[in-house]
């Protein structure tokens, strides 16, 4: 096994698995029975969303107005867990792929190949494959970057830059792609192009966040798939939704995180902890009311000044770059996961530089923070999406901002006042946080908010989870996802992940708004 190579370089092809402790190869693929679950998502019992959904002709209206594959597939199953949502979300997605606009039809399908191409979503790649080749697409474009025209490889840069670090976006991105002589963007192409782009982006960290499962196909042989294990243990893929399965997630009995508990300390835990788990996390769901009770009523007579709002902010800020994901593996000694990752051979021809990726300075230790991120302030007026964002986009691009302003707003307002069990809640507060969580990684600050909120609603089991869907959404396993609150019905929890998804979607956006904006003036 060893032969010719260092011991270190043949243990890099190995990882253990946390969980069940199994030695697995990195770039092992192995045979599935499809589905790895039933239902659209491998997270949510499958009942809970077909029950939702054929109670409510109101989507399968929507799926015939606004589906362009014309079927009711498992990302709009489970979005109609929130049918007002879906609605926006399936305007707007219909406009930027199917009315007149810049860009060709077959285009638009190749671009969201390339977004999705980024957190090699294949889940979304292979619904814009399809797409893409009946729209008139040029079947040979689907071999990858190198047979597509210069104009469409340029846009690598932008989409791997939005992706993963958008506020590295400036007007001289943007002067490139508009001035490349025959290979020219017109600045219409452009929002078009990346207003698809951190629409994938964002889709991307719901299906990974909400656990979607692949399409049943059936010309897949043999009820049976091929998925690489590069990532994923069988054992974080295999879904019960057994309680067995739940008291793995346990974060606060460490046994997911940290160390490497040997099997009978596993074996321990999945015996004795459910009892304790709910008890422990109804504990959890008072505590978390009654802080945003407090949080309300506190608000009108505390004053903050200027300097503490902008140091609780800072201090967020910082901490979400230590915020990082318990990897579901420990690699072998000498083995750097990061760089070692094997990306499938199919997805990553759709991209360039694979390995660029959310920069975790929690890595790179504290010399590195970063100072280069923008603060995008709301009372100086430097950049919002209601002053500026919404009115260029729709200058440039028809009726986009509205649909896009549209589907903001309804995200931002849902609500069914409810916090799993009880009812007739006020959970602004913790909506705000989450919203406001998301923008704060990506260095956006409202300086009418009090960063201090943050700090309180979410808890850790929970930012993790946010950090995950929002910058690394292929690494999210059924644990992360069971973790947090685990008191709420999952229909609460895709609550979340929509307003993950449009928060990560408006983040980019203002972003490379900003930097057109500057081009042009
Ligand atoms: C994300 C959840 C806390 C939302 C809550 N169930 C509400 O109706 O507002």
């Amino acid at each position: 096994m060893n032969r010719g190579g260092s011991s270190a370089s043949a243990s890099a092809n190995y990882l253990l698995c946390t969980n069940c402790r199994k030695v697995l190869r990195k770039d092992k693929r192995i045979r599935v029975s499809q589905p790895l679950t039933r239902g659209p998502s491998a997270f949510i019992p499958e009942k809970e969303v077909v029950q939702a959904n054929t109670a409510d002709e109101r989507t399968n209206f929507l799926v015939e107005e606004y589906s362009t594959s014309g079927r009711l597939d498992n990302i709009t199953q489970v979005m109609s867990l929130h049918t007002q949502y879906l609605e926006s979300f399936l305007r707007s997605q219909f406009y930027m792929l199917r009315m007149d606009g810049p860009l060709p039809l077959p285009d638009r399908h190749y671009i969201a190949i390339m977004a999705a191409a980024r957190h090699q979503c294949s889940y979304l790649i292979n619904m814009h494959v399809d797409e893409f080749l009946k729209t008139g697409g040029i079947a040979e474009w689907l071999n990858g970057l190198e047979y597509v025209p210069q104009r469409l490889r340029n846009l690598n840069e932008i989409n791997k830059l939005l992706a993963h670090r958008p506020w590295l976006i400036t007007k001289e991105h943007i002067q490139k792609l508009v001035k490349t002589g025959e290979n020219n963007w017109s600045l219409p192409e452009l929002v078009h192009a990346v207003v698809l782009l951190a629409h994938y982006h964002a889709l991307a960290s719901f299906v990974f966040g909400s656990g979607i499962n692949p399409e049943r196909d059936p010309g897949i042989a043999n009820g049976f798939r091929l998925i690489s294990v590069s990532s994923f243990c069988v054992c974080d893929l295999a879904n019960d939704n057994s309680i067995e399965n739940a008291s793995l997630a346990g974060s606060n009995f460490g046994c997911a995180e940290g160390g490497l508990p040997g099997p009978s300390v596993l074996s321990e835990h999945r015996h004795c902890l459910p009892s304790l788990q709910i008890v422990d996390s109804l504990g959890e769901l008072e505590a978390l009311m009654e802080r945003m009770k407090r949080l309300q009523e506190d608000r009108e007579d505390e004053e903050t000044t200027r300097e503490e709002m902008t140091t609780r902010f800072e201090k967020e800020k910082k901490e979400s770059l230590f915020v990082v994901p318990g990897e579901t593996f420990h690699s072998f000694p000498h083995s750097d996961f990061e760089d070692d990752m094997i990306i499938a051979a199919d997805v990553s021809r759709y991209i360039e530089d694979p390995g660029f990726g959310y920069e975790d300075f929690a890595r790179r230790g504290e010399d590195h923070l970063p100072t280069f991120r923008a603060q995008i302030k709301h009372a100086s007026l430097d950049y919002t999406w209601e002053n500026h964002g919404f009115s260029l986009v729709n200058r440039l691009y028809s009726d986009i901002g509205h649909l896009l302003d549209e589907k903001f707003r309804m995200v931002y307002n849902l609500t069914y006042n409810t916090m799993a069990t009880h009812e007739d809640v006020d959970t602004t507060t913790l909506r705000r946080a989450l919203f406001n969580y998301v923008h704060c990684m990506f260095g956006i600050r409202y300086d009418d908010y009090d960063y201090g909120e943050v700090n309180q609603l979410l808890e850790r089991s929970l930012k993790v989870y946010i950090k995950t869907v929002t910058c690394y959404p292929e690494r999210t396993t059924k644990r992360m996802y069971d973790s947090y609150w685990r008191q709420f019905t999952h229909s609460e929890k895709v609550h979340v992940n929509l307003l993950l998804m449009e928060a990560r979607m408006q983040a980019e956006l203002l972003y490379a708004l900003r930097a057109i904006t500057r081009h042009l003036t």
